[in-house]
């Protein structure tokens, strides 16, 4: 067997141990800490100091430091890497088709992340419904209720799921509890059996009968700005938008304006569309909740989220294939 080295970029936080242990499996593991810079990091790939990886782990924050894995970047990595290893159930600062035309395979990490999402859009969701920022904006200025008003129960409230994958579909399960009317719409309905009694709708109907609006469907060139003036139009005067995928789904700007002239009720959100910077409308708005990105922010999810990577990397150097290939690949596998 050729030499297969692996190549860590980013940190890891809760499975050092286990990355140690790969090299029971790969014959060298080389590390690239946060810290550096795109520029230093592309200087280091061609003067060969990664030579021989054939897999790599990169950690999500890691995105800051090398930047997005573009053309330019993947044109710098050693000729050997055959495996990219994404911490991360989004991977939109990966190019997926640069990479199956270099026969690189990619993995992310579904599953892992699903629960912790969901409970985060769920918190979201309710603190969105309560309108919660006045009451607990005030209490914290030591105002009491401050300029107190009513919210909104989710019992019998119809909850419109926008990609019913493994996040939208725990967010689905947790809203039922609460006593939500489920619809939801994908690009293909699920089997009757994984839509648990779900309805599902047009992307259409969607907008113009639900009272809540989730977003859980990944970013990519055909859903940038999926929700913009068109879509909030049609939408239920006071809907609740509730985002937890990727900031750029949504035409920031026409979200402010949503929110301002009440066709938003309220939002509640923890991605945005160019983080971390917040549009100063959304910041000064009182009428959202915003979180700095933490769906996964959980000891538990980001441990298993490690070793669902690592067992990727594992299984890449062993075996040479990936546990968790991005889908777009599975459909281009000819090319791989
Ligand atoms: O946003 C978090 C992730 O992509 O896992």
């Amino acid at each position: 067997m050729s030499e297969r080295a692996a190549l860590l970029i980013g940190n890891l936080t809760h499975a050092r141990k286990e990355w140690e242990e790969c090299a029971q499996v790969a014959s060298k593991l080389y590390e690239y800490p946060e810290g550096g810079s795109r520029e230093d990091f592309l200087s280091k790939c061609k003067s060969g100091a990664f030579d021989g990886t054939y897999a790599l782990y990169r950690s999500n924050d890691s995105n800051k430091v090398t930047g997005n894995f573009n053309d330019e970047l993947l044109d710098a990595l050693p000729k050997s890497l055959k495996f990219i290893c994404h911490n991360g159930a989004g991977y939109d600062n990966v190019d997926i088709e640069a990479c199956t035309k270099r026969g690189i395979s990619v993995s992310s990490t579904p599953i892992a992340v699903n629960e912790a999402t969901a409970d985060v859009a769920m918190w979201l969701m309710l603190g969105a419904l309560r309108n919660i920022k006045q009451s607990y904006q005030a209490v914290h200025q030591g105002k009491w209720r401050g300029d107190f008003s009513l919210g909104h129960d989710p019992k019998n409230k119809t909850l419109g799921i926008l990609g019913m994958g493994g996040i939208g579909s725990a967010v689905a399960h947790r809203a039922k509890a609460f006593g939500m009317k489920i619809q939801y719409h994908n690009r293909h309905q699920l089997p009757a059996n994984e839509e648990d009694g779900a309805k599902y709708v047009s992307f259409e109907e969607l907008l113009k009968t639900s009272d809540v609006l989730s977003l859980n469907l990944s970013l990519n060139p055909s859903t940038r700005h999926i929700i913009a003036k068109p879509q909030f139009d049609i939408m239920k005067d006071g809907i609740i938008i509730v985002n937890t995928a990727r900031g750029p789904l949504i035409d920031e700007a026409a979200l402010v304006d949503a929110l301002k002239n009440g066709k938003v009720w309220t939002a509640g959100l923890d991605v945005f569309e160019e983080e971390p910077k917040i549009h100063p409308g959304l910041l000064e708005a009182e009428n959202v909740v915003l979180l700095p990105h933490v769906g996964t922010a959980t000891f538990e999810t980001q441990r298993d989220m490690e070793l669902l990577v690592l067992n990727n990397l594992k299984s890449a150097i062993k075996e040479e294939k990936l546990l968790t290939q991005v889908p777009e690949q599975k459909k281009a596998k000819a090319n791989i």
